[in-house]
């Protein structure tokens, strides 16, 4: 088992390309196997229109101005993809509008995500689908009935896809993760399940993973104090370090189970951690030992093992024994 572990840098990079290339280098010491991007084309994808999610800039009077202010333009996506192969991470970028897949197309990525609120967006689902390239379907927001006409409709159309739990919340709470989802999502449509998580804890992931997830997304950020739609639901550089540390040795614990059947390499410290029985207080000669004589200390094997002790009860004593001593055979009968 390998998780793949994506993250998402999506706005954190308030529109700037410099601050975008520092996200690029500074994940690239997480461990991380994916950068992902978000590719907004406000003309193709948003209009005047649209609703502020979060409104945190005054100089966006709109969220379509927010959008264009986000945009990078063809050269800059390639600057990045190139960038992230320099580093030797998978570079990625969920399109918003089919002009977006073109750019993606031209940049050259390799698979394709689909962000939650796109699910019913079935013109970019074929879009997308008539590249060929693999997709990691989000599902925030969407029902099982909604969730089944986008799956229905990748399946007809021979595409290669996995599916995250995903709860569009900012951020998510406990109670909304919907971690019995990543379950349920492997047996509805046996594909590869996964969990984009925006809870901005690190346990959660691990959690997931523990859980069932083979891909995990969660929101990067450098500081919690910056500005940005996603910031409360995100991590930054030394949470995701350790998120990926605990996740690749969640992945090694469980690519190594244990055989409880043979425990000969534990011997030695057996040896250490075991007792032999002792006598609690000082004995006479023929003394009928009961339970409440005796103790057991360690080391093992300097006496009788303290799991023989029902052999010894009702034995007579055949020497003076003092407290503390330890119990050995030829001092019973
Ligand atoms: C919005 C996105 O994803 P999710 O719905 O998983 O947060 C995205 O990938 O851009």
């Amino acid at each position: 088992m390998k998780v793949k572990i994506i993250a998402e840098i999506a706005q954190a990079h308030d529109g700037s390309l410099g601050m975008a290339h520092s996200y690029i280098d500074a994940l690239a010491k997480t461990g991380v196997n994916t950068i992902k991007f978000q590719t907004h084309i406000a003309d193709a994808e948003s209009s005047i229109y649209e609703p502020f999610r979060v409104k945190f800039s005054k100089q966006d009077k709109t969220r379509f101005d927010y959008w264009k202010r986000m945009e990078f333009t063809l050269s800059q996506w390639h600057e990045l993809k190139q960038h992230c192969d320099d580093v030797g991470l998978e570079f990625m970028s969920s399109p918003f509008s089919n002009a977006a897949v073109d750019v993606l197309e031209e940049v050259g990525v390799s698979s394709y995500k689909i962000g939650s609120g796109e699910v019913n967006n079935l013109l970019l689902l074929e879009k997308i689908a008539q590249t060929g390239k693999p997709i990691i379907l989000s599902s925030g927001m969407s029902s099982y009935k909604e969730l089944d006409e986008a799956v229905n409709f990748l399946t007809s159309k021979g595409a290669n896809f996995s599916i995250l739990q995903c709860t569009t919340s900012y951020p998510t709470l406990p109670e909304e993760y919907g971690l019995n989802v990543i379950s349920e999502l492997k047996e509805r449509y046996n594909v590869p399940v996964g969990f984009s998580d925006h809870s901005a804890q690190i346990g959660t992931g691990i959690t997931a993973v523990a859980m069932g997830a083979e891909i995990l997304e969660f929101h990067a950020v450098f500081n919690k104090e910056m500005f940005g739609p996603d910031v409360s639901s995100s991590l930054t550089m030394p949470e995701i370090a350790l998120l990926v540390k605990s996740v690749r040795n969640f992945e090694q614990a469980l690519n190594n189970p244990i055989d409880k059947s043979d425990n000969s390499e534990f011997k030695d410290l057996k040896a250490i951690f075991e007792k032999s029985l002792a006598i609690n207080k000082n004995l006479d000669k023929g003394h009928i030992i009961e339970f409440s004589d005796l103790e057991a200390k360690k080391p093992a094997n300097k006496g009788i093992s303290a799991s023989k002790f029902q052999d010894v009860i009702g034995k007579e004593t055949t020497r003076v024994i003092k407290q503390w001593e330890f119990l050995n055979i030829e001092d019973i009968k």
